[in-house]
């Protein structure tokens, strides 16, 4: 089985998980593994669009920013979401990928600014499109601007590529009795205060019955896995 069960897909790359074993920002050789995941279902035919975090760089710069006002820290994680967007198309470019990175925040001597026809047209011409700056506004979240950027582009499903492999009944970190589930309902998830992603993004894609499939960024092969429509993570539904 090689052929991709989707047609358009809206990825969600984990900011945090681009620091690799680093204490903070980009790490070389994990996001040379990203671009080359990205790279190998790209040939498979998949139209990509990519909503990318910003934790690795805010991070960096939390302590300064302790006692912050939230909406000029947001500012700041939004940023931190523009630096790792260019630093994934570029990757993108080194290895013959054409990605086009588009802003929610308007800083256009960068980026062009996030314009919903021309990310179509991109897409409809094979390129990848990076949606960076998130939402454009403070007090959401990249998974949210994931919800929002893939119900605008019609997408099939909201992979969310992140550093666990799917949702568990309790936060695996913090308790190991935790167990995966294969599926889950969208008021399952919310009902049960399951944090793998914010409400707010749960609600958008229950709305929209956009599903949305949480799988391990770490583990080799899952996101081509996935792509193939095999037995990889978990998948949120209405
Ligand atoms: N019920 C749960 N199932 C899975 N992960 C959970 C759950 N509750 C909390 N988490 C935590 O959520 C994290 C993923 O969400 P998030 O911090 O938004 O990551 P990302 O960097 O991918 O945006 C996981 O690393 C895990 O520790
Ligand atoms: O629409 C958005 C998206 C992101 N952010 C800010 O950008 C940060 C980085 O995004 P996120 O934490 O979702 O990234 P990840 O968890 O994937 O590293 C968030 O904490 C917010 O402060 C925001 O204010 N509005």
């Amino acid at each position: 089985m090689t052929k991709p069960v989707y047609k358009r897909v809206l990825l969600k790359l984990s900011g945090e998980a681009l620091m690799g074993d680093d204490a903070y920002g980009i790490n070389r050789a994990t996001i040379e593994r990203m671009v080359a995941d990205v790279a190998e279902v790209a040939k498979l035919g998949v139209e990509l669009a990519i909503v990318i975090g910003g934790g690795n760089i805010f991070r960096g710069v939390a302590p300064g920013a302790q006692g912050m006002d939230r909406a000029t820290a947001d500012y700041m994680g939004m940023l931190a979401t523009v630096m790792n967007s260019l630093a994934l198309a570029d990757a993108m470019r080194q290895v013959g990928i054409i990605a086009r990175v588009m802003s929610a925040i308007s800083i256009e001597q960068v980026v062009e600014p996030y314009v919903r026809p021309k990310a179509l047209q991109y897409l409809e011409e094979g390129k990848i499109v990076i949606f960076a700056a998130g939402t454009g506004n403070p007090f959401f979240t990249t998974d949210t601007a994931a919800a929002l950027r893939g119900s605008e582009i019609g997408a099939q499903i909201v992979l969310k590529a992140t550093k666990v492999d799917g949702v568990y009944s309790a936060d695996p970190n913090k308790d190991p009795l935790a167990t995966r589930y294969s599926t889950i309902t969208f008021d399952e998830a919310i009902s049960k205060h399951l944090q793998v992603m914010d409400a707010t993004a749960f609600a958008l894609c229950r709305d929209q019955k956009l599903p949305i499939k949480v799988f391990s960024i770490v583990k080799p092969g899952a996101l081509k896995r996935v792509i193939l429509g095999e037995d990889e993570g978990t998948l949120v539904h209405v």
